[in-house]
């Protein structure tokens, strides 16, 4: 049930409380102010609502309009951050040319070019990892044998026990197989995701993927890194990583409920990309 909050918003009653629309823009038109700005945004749950089968998501209605208009301003580094492989978060999200990616929760690194087409500046795994996914493959394809509608995601940092469309109890033991089988082998790192585990050879964060595009946007621009202001936004346990990262400065959006570090929030992906219009309304104002 929601209520009518003062500024034409709605809060949830009982629930977690939504960030009112005007301390949004007062927040925005703050971060704005930086000398230059990242902004760094995950793909599935923020910008693209989730669907059975993974490679038939697309970014909601408005988003690819928005996020053209934000990578277009010479202030503004737009970037991706993803735990999807690099190729396929390319390939669905269609960014637009100098946005920066990372897929596998940032073991992957690459650019779109000037042309529209992805450029890799890191990946691949090595003869060891790619020994220990064989072993991730084989314990998930014997747990997702016995729980129908389970299948598993083969990443190029990790394996991924998706249950979306298990029943519900199917689901459950088979997550938990997953977690306490391979999911707990010596060197793997594991996330316990959005109707997904997911298992990988390298343990990288997504704070590790914006600290980097920090580093490469200050380079970039001969400014220090603490110049360069972050909007991160994400929804899920693995974009927490990111958004406890952030410092004074930067700003943390939060994407439908649940415990967060973020300092704002948004209910959905349209309320993002209504928020991210918001962005880009500050920015050309200030321009
Ligand atoms: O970091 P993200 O961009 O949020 O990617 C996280 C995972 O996204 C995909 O799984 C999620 O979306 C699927 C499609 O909507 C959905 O079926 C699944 O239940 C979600 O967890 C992707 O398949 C994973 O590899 C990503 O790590």
């Amino acid at each position: 049930m929601t209520e009518a909050a003062p500024s034409g918003t709605t809060r949830k009653a009982g629930g977690v409380e939504l960030t009112l629309q005007e301390d949004q823009t007062a927040r925005i038109r703050e971060w704005a102010g930086a000398e230059r700005l990242l902004i760094a945004l995950d793909f599935d749950g923020t910008l693209a609502p989730f669907r059975d089968d993974p490679m038939a998501v697309s970014i909601v209605a408005g988003g690819a309009e928005v996020l053209a208009g934000l990578a277009a301003l010479e202030r503004v580094q737009l970037a991706l951050v993803s735990g999807r492989r690099l190729a396929d978060l390319a390939a669905l999200a269609a960014p637009p040319p100098g946005t920066l990616l990372a897929g596998s929760h940032g073991a992957e690194r690459g650019h779109v070019s000037p042309s529209g087409e992805l450029e890799v500046e890191a990946g691949g795994a090595t003869e060891a990892e790619l020994a220990l996914l064989a072993e991730l493959t084989a314990s998930l394809e014997s747990i997702v044998a016995s729980a129908p509608g389970s299948w598993v995601e083969h990443k190029t940092f990790g394996r991924v026990l998706h249950t979306r469309k298990a029943e519900p109890e199917d689901a459950e033991r088979a997550t938990e197989e997953a977690l306490t089988g391979p999911g707990s082998l010596p060197g793997v790192h594991t996330i316990h995701g959005k109707r997904v585990v997911e298992i990988a050879v390298r343990s990288v964060t997504k704070a590790d993927a914006v600290a980097a595009m920090r580093a490469q946007v200050a380079d970039a621009s001969g400014v220090g890194v603490d110049r360069v202001a972050v909007l991160f936004a994400g929804d899920d346990t693995t974009d927490e990583f990111a958004l406890a990262s952030l410092v004074a400065g930067d700003l943390g959006v939060k994407v439908g409920e649940g415990e967060s570090a973020a300092s704002l929030r948004v209910a959905d992906e349209a309320a993002m990309v209504t928020l991210l219009g918001e962005v880009l309304r500050a920015l050309r104002a200030s321009a």
